[in-house]
């Protein structure tokens, strides 16, 4: 399998390399140059499949010959027996035809598990064959962070920088970033916003001459074509439990970064039967703004109940565009030159194909309180502020009652008390028994201005030996 840039101009890559990096150098993003296709008779198949055995079916085409299948294997099994829930991503019914796919029952609480759980060991496997050490640089607003270092924190060739804006992810959340010990492992409260975090790993990768020059950079968050391929196979575990490939399903996915919709995305390219994918948004809007105007633009960073979605610079969106676009790189490049400067305006064509299969709705704060509420008082089921978008425009959809709608519940309430106290329901989320002392442990972080040079000094001097 051969990885491409959709900004066209990068070497292609096979699975190992692309795993070992972020951006490409032309400063696109890598794609599967072809997608594997799975025909009816596989996707019935499917059905049968517990989720490790769906997940080696699916990352197999994608991983090729760059690991032996029974390695492969181990790995997978290995990452998904650390879920606390036997069936990995269970699937719960909230309404007719209206469910919900829990998951949140990985270490960290958040469907991050699901790739970097993945991403960590696959990186320990690769790095201990090639006796290399690479540098992690991550940007996160609250759930990559704790995720990555969890997934990589064991292995000792991975030094782990992982870049929040200070004050501004949920106390929970920071916690289980800054209380992980270890000393490859550090955390940088940034003085900005996500989107200052992200631009400062996208210059990086722009620029690696700040390391030494036997380190490479390597990325966690979904600019690394891994993170989206484990993000496929909820995909298919969801809509083969609820009658595909007989019955379409459709899917509302709380959206930020662009990564999880857009493995639904790939999803249905791959023959998985999609009716549609509902783009959920918060008051960052981005996303919705492109859907109903055609218009791509920037928009100011606005903090929200739902902190984690609080990006406006959505990564993931250049590789959807350079499929609308017919894959033409030169194309995007020169889309995503505009972009630094100013709104574009997409093509008629490419937007009359992306309203074919998404739809989407933005949701502001009191509605997602609002709807944890009613859920709540519905059927006593507690949606973190993320899931509460998705059931949201899941509701508000507009879709024919007999299609089924599985909206991701993407992280467990309890990192989000403050939403919860605000929908005004008599209920305290608590945190998992592993988790239960977590206030009680010592943190540690730096606290770094919002200068990419500060920030490089600080990682050039922390690197282990
Ligand atoms: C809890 C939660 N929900 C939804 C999202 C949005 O996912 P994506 O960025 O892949 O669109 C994120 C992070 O981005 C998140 O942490
Ligand atoms: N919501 C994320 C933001 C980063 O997105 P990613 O999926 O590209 O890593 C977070 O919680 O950190």
């Amino acid at each position: 399998m051969k990885y491409i840039s959709t900004r066209g101009q990068a070497p292609a890559l096979d699975f190992e390399q692309v795993l070992l990096t972020g951006l490409a150098s032309d400063g696109g993003l890598y794609v599967p140059e072809t997608l594997p296709r799975f025909s009816h008779e596989d996707i019935i198949e499917m059905a049968s499949m517990d989720y490790p055995q769906l997940a080696q079916r699916i990352i197999e085409p994608f991983v090729g010959d760059a690991i032996p299948a029974a390695d492969l294997q181990q790995i997978i099994a290995d990452t998904y027996a650390v879920f606390r829930h036997n069936a990995v991503a269970p699937l719960t019914q909230i309404g007719h035809n209206q469910w919900v796919l829990e998951l949140f029952h990985g270490p960290t609480l958040a469907f991050k598990d699901f790739a970097l759980q993945l991403l960590g060991r696959l990186l320990d496997y690769v790095l201990e064959r090639r006796h290399q050490k690479v540098v992690i640089m991550g940007a996160t607003s609250g759930d990559t962070g704790s995720a990555a270092i969890e997934g990589c924190k064991r292995c000792k060739n991975i030094d782990i920088f992982i870049l929040h804006p200070h004050e501004r992810v949920s106390d929970v959340q920071r916690r289980q970033m800054t209380t992980v010990t270890g000393d490859n492992i550090h955390n940088l409260a940034v003085q900005g916003n996500f989107d200052d975090c992200q631009a400062m790993v996208k210059a990086s990768f722009g620029d690696r001459s700040f390391l030494p020059s036997d380190r490479s950079l390597v990325a966690v968050n979904s600019i690394n074509w891994a993170r989206i391929m484990a993000q496929i196979v909820y995909y298919f575990y969801a809509a083969v439990a609820l009658g595909a490939p007989m019955r379409p399903v459709a899917f509302s996915v709380p959206t930020g970064n662009f990564g999880d919709i857009f493995a639904g995305y790939l999803a249905r390219e791959m023959g998985l039967p999609v009716a549609q994918l509902i783009i959920a948004t918060n008051r960052n809007d981005v996303l919705h703004r492109v859907m109903t105007t055609s218009t791509y633009g920037r928009q100011a960073l606005q903090y929200s109940l739902s902190p984690s979605m609080d990006i406006t610079v959505s990564s993931n969106f250049e590789r959807l565009l350079f499929d609308l676009y017919d894959r033409d790189g030169d194309a995007i490049a020169a889309l995503m030159r505009e972009f630094e400067h100013g709104d574009v305006h997409l093509s008629d064509k490419a937007m009359g194909r992306a309203r074919n299969l998404f739809s989407s709705y933005r949701v502001p704060d009191e509605e997602t309180c609002a709807q944890i509420a009613a859920t709540w008082n519905e059927c006593e089921y507690l949606l973190d502020p993320h899931s509460a978008i998705g059931v949201k425009a899941a509701l508000a959809s507009g879709l024919s009652a007999d299609i089924p709608v599985v909206t991701l519940a993407t992280a467990h309430a309890a990192k989000f008390p403050q939403a919860i106290t605000r929908s005004g329901i008599n209920t305290e989320p608590a945190l998992p028994l592993h988790l239960a002392d977590l206030f009680d442990r010592p943190e540690r972080f730096e606290v770094l201005p919002l200068e990419l040079s500060a920030v490089q000094a600080f990682m050039a001097n922390n690197l282990s030996a």
